[in-house]
C-alpha cells in the first residue's frame, strides 16, 4: 500500500469517528428539543413551537462562532436543517405558500424553515393569508419586494384587510434560466413563457437574444415550466425548482439582468415575536390629506435616530383616508425608542397598526 492509500485509510477512519460523534451530538440536540416541546406543553396546552426569535439567535451565534474552512452561510444552512428537523419533532410545522409548486416562493419557505417543515401550495396570495388566519396552516409565506421590479402591491393591499402578523422575513437571490424539455427544438424557439415579474427581470437579456420570441405572461414561473413540456417550439423563463419539478435543460443560465437580483419574502402567522436582538418593525398607517403630512409622519424617525429600510404608498380603499403608508424600520416594538415612536406617531395618524416586529432574514 502507498502513503496516500494509508493516510485516505486513516482520514476515513477519523471521519467515520467524527460522523460518530456528529451523530450522538445531533440525537442529544433532538433529545433537548423534545424535553424543550414538554417545557412548552407545561406552561400553556396552546403553546406555540416555532420560535423565530430563538431560531434567529441561534443561526447567528453559529454563524458568529465558526472559524471556517466552511464558510458562515454554510454552516449556517447546516444548522437550518438540524433545527428544521427538531422542530419537526416538537411539532411539524405546516407552511401555506403562494404556489404552485417549484415557485421561488416555496424555494423562500423551505430556506426558512428548513426542509422538515411541510409546505402547501396555494393558488394566490389572499389564499395564503386565509388559510393562515383560519389557522389552516400555522405559516405563510408572501413575497413582498424585489430588488429590480420593486413592491408586491398585491401583498401590501391583503394586509389592509387581514389581521396577520409577521413574524419573518427571508431574502432569496432569484436567478432565472432559459428552460426547455428534451423534445424541443432550440434553434427554433418562438415562443417564451414566464410570470410578468420575471419577464421585466430579464428584459435587456430577452430583447438582446430573443428579440423576436413571443412572451406569454402566466401566472408563475412553475406554470411556464409546466406549459413548455408540451410544446417543441417554447422555453419558459424560470428557477432552478421548477427547472427540477419538471425535468427541463437550461438553455442559458443567470439571465437576470441585475446581478443582484433578490426579492423578499415574508413570513406570516398569528404570534407576536419577542426581540432577538437584531429586529426590523412593519407598520401600515394611514394619514389625513393634509400639508406636510409625510414630514409629519417620518419627523419622529428622525428625532429618534430610527432606520427607516423601506416605505411604500397605497391608494386607501376605504376612501376616507387619502394616504396609506407602509414603513418599515429596524427596531423591535419592545424598545423603549421604537415604543416612543410608535407612540407619538399614532398622534399623527388616523390610524395606525403594527403589522410586526421580527429578526431580519439571517440567511
Ligand atoms: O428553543 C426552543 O424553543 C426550541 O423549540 C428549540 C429549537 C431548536 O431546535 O433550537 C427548535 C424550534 C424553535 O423554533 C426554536 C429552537
Amino acid at each position: 500500500m502507498s502513503d496516500t492509500s494509508i493516510n485516505l485509510d486513516e482520514l476515513r477512519q477519523r471521519i467515520d469517528q467524527l460522523d460518530s460523534d456528529i451523530l450522538n451530538l445531533i440525537s442529544e440536540r433532538a433529545s433537548c428539543a423534545q424535553q424543550v416541546a414538554h417545557v412548552k406543553l407545561a406552561e400553556d396546552k396552546d403553546a406555540v413551537f416555532y420560535r423565530p426569535e430563538r431560531e434567529a439567535q441561534v443561526l447567528r451565534r453559529i454563524m458568529a462562532l465558526n472559524k471556517g474552512p466552511l464558510d458562515s452561510e454554510e454552516m449556517a444552512r447546516l444548522f437550518r436543517e438540524i433545527m428544521s428537523a427538531c422542530l419537526a419533532l416538537e411539532q411539524p410545522v405546516k407552511v401555506a405558500y403562494l404556489g404552485p409548486e417549484g415557485t421561488f416562493t416555496q424555494q423562500a419557505a423551505l430556506k426558512h424553515f428548513g426542509e422538515s417543515a411541510v409546505s402547501l401550495p396555494m393558488a394566490a396570495i389572499d389564499e395564503v393569508f386565509r388559510e393562515v388566519e383560519a389557522g389552516a396552516v400555522h405559516y405563510g409565506v408572501v413575497p413582498v419586494e424585489n430588488s429590480t421590479e420593486g413592491v408586491v402591491n398585491h401583498t401590501l393591499d391583503t394586509f389592509m384587510d387581514s389581521s396577520i402578523k409577521i413574524c419573518g422575513e427571508v431574502v432569496l437571490r432569484i436567478h432565472h434560466h432559459l428552460l426547455v424539455s428534451e423534445t424541443t427544438r432550440r434553434d427554433k424557439v418562438s415562443r417564451i413563457y414566464s410570470h410578468p415579474q420575471s419577464f421585466a427581470q430579464c428584459r435587456k437579456w430577452l430583447d438582446a437574444h430573443y428579440p423576436h420570441a413571443e412572451r406569454v405572461p402566466v401566472s408563475s414561473n412553475a406554470e411556464a415550466a409546466k406549459l413548455v413540456k408540451t410544446e417543441w417550439h417554447s422555453a419558459a423563463i424560470a428557477g432552478d425548482m421548477a427547472a427540477k419539478l419538471y425535468g427541463l435543460d437550461h438553455i442559458a443560465e443567470k439571465i437576470e439582468d441585475s446581478p443582484d437580483n433578490s426579492t423578499r419574502f415574508l413570513i406570516i402567522g398569528n404570534q407576536d415575536v419577542p426581540m432577538a436582538g437584531e429586529d426590523k418593525t412593519s407598520i401600515v398607517v394611514a394619514m389625513r390629506n393634509q400639508p406636510g403630512t409625510l414630514h409629519a409622519l417620518l419627523e419622529p424617525f428622525h428625532r429618534h435616530q430610527i432606520d427607516l429600510t423601506r416605505l411604500e404608498t397605497r391608494p386607501s380603499r376605504t376612501g376616507v383616508w387619502n394616504y396609506v403608508f407602509f414603513i418599515d424600520f429596524k427596531g423591535h416594538r419592545d424598545e423603549p425608542k421604537v415604543a416612543a415612536v410608535l407612540e407619538e406617531v399614532q398622534l399623527r395618524a388616523a390610524d395606525l397598526r403594527v403589522l410586526g416586529s421580527y429578526p431580519i432574514g439571517v440567511l
